[in-house]
């Protein structure tokens, strides 16, 4: 819902995550990529998704080389890149954009671009345009470390990733350093829909549960309503949907078109949680 710009700036993502459990409610955070068809239709679709319900968007940052994404959000990267969109544009979107959003935004972006840009002026800038948190989904745990310095001066939180296949005391390190939400991936491999949740996603969550008490939130190849309420009944704090809707967006016949069918289908997905 369209709100005020001065509730912006202290909306970040923990205190998100806090509302919604007093209220008894699942994150719904929707992913897109920024200039997919183009910047002006993201700037719609983010004012879009945020009053359809949305409790966070996460807006990726297209990249040349997007190794951890199947082919949906490969080609909405390589779209938007053919578009001529790059960081400084997008940072110019979002001074615009952010401030007509009641949700907080939580960027995208693979490490080489931060690392290009300078870590330091990278957590600058996006402070600067009302970005609340950061995931990195390549960035070493190693490196974590050092990109979280500059994101705690910038009061930005660094959400980070634990999968199936991260060893228990890994992931201890990994939750304990997580900032937001602890971004669970619920299957190996690459983004995209799949037919079905992955069963071991409840002892994942009890696992972490044993690790710490932040916020988790699950994603990957979640795309249908039934996926998210399966998610919702496993007792996740937040369920993140992409390729589905990068799907929708990217293939409609025209921005209009997918801004439209974007809409009805965020309708159903939200109607799940309810
Ligand atoms: O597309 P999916 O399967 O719905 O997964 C969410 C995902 O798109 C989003 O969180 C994301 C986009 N690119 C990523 C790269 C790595 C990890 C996560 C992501």
């Amino acid at each position: 819902m369209a709100a005020l710009s001065i509730t912006s700036p202290t909306t970040n993502i923990s205190h998100t995550f806090r509302k919604l459990k007093d209220q008894g409610k699942v994150a719904f955070i929707p992913y897109i990529t920024a200039g997919d068809p183009d910047l002006s239709t993201t700037a719609q679709a983010l004012k879009m998704l945020d009053s359809c319900g949305s409790d966070l968007i996460e807006l990726g940052v297209p990249y040349s080389d997007p190794i951890i994404d199947g082919p949906v959000i490969q080609a909405s990267a390589t779209r938007s890149l053919a578009r001529g969109t790059n960081f400084n544009a997008i940072m110019s979107m979002l001074k615009e954009v952010v401030p007509q959003l009641s949700c907080p935004i939580v960027l995208f972006s693979y490490l080489n671009p931060i690392l290009n840009h300078g870590v330091e002026k990278f957590m600058h800038n996006i402070m600067d345009v009302g970005v609340h948190g950061l995931v990195v989904p390549d960035a070493p745990f190693e490196v974590t470390k050092s990109l979280r310095i500059e994101a705690v001066k910038n009061k930005i939180e660094l959400a980070l990733l634990t999968t199936p296949t991260t060893p228990t005391d890994r992931m201890k390190d990994i939750v304990e350093a997580s900032e937001g939400f602890v971004y669970l991936v619920s299957s190996v491999g690459v983004t995209g829909v799949r037919e079905s949740v992955n069963e071991q996603v409840p002892t994942l969550l009890r696992e972490i549960r044993k690790a710490t008490s932040k916020p988790v939130a699950v994603g990957f190849g979640l795309s249908k309503p039934e996926h998210l309420k399966q998610v919702a009944e496993w007792g996740a704090d937040g369920v993140i949907i992409g390729s589905a809707i990068v799907k929708v967006l990217g293939e409609a016949k025209s921005p209009k078109e997918g801004l439209k069918e974007l809409e009805t289908f965020i309708k159903s997905l939200k109607s799940a949680l309810l």
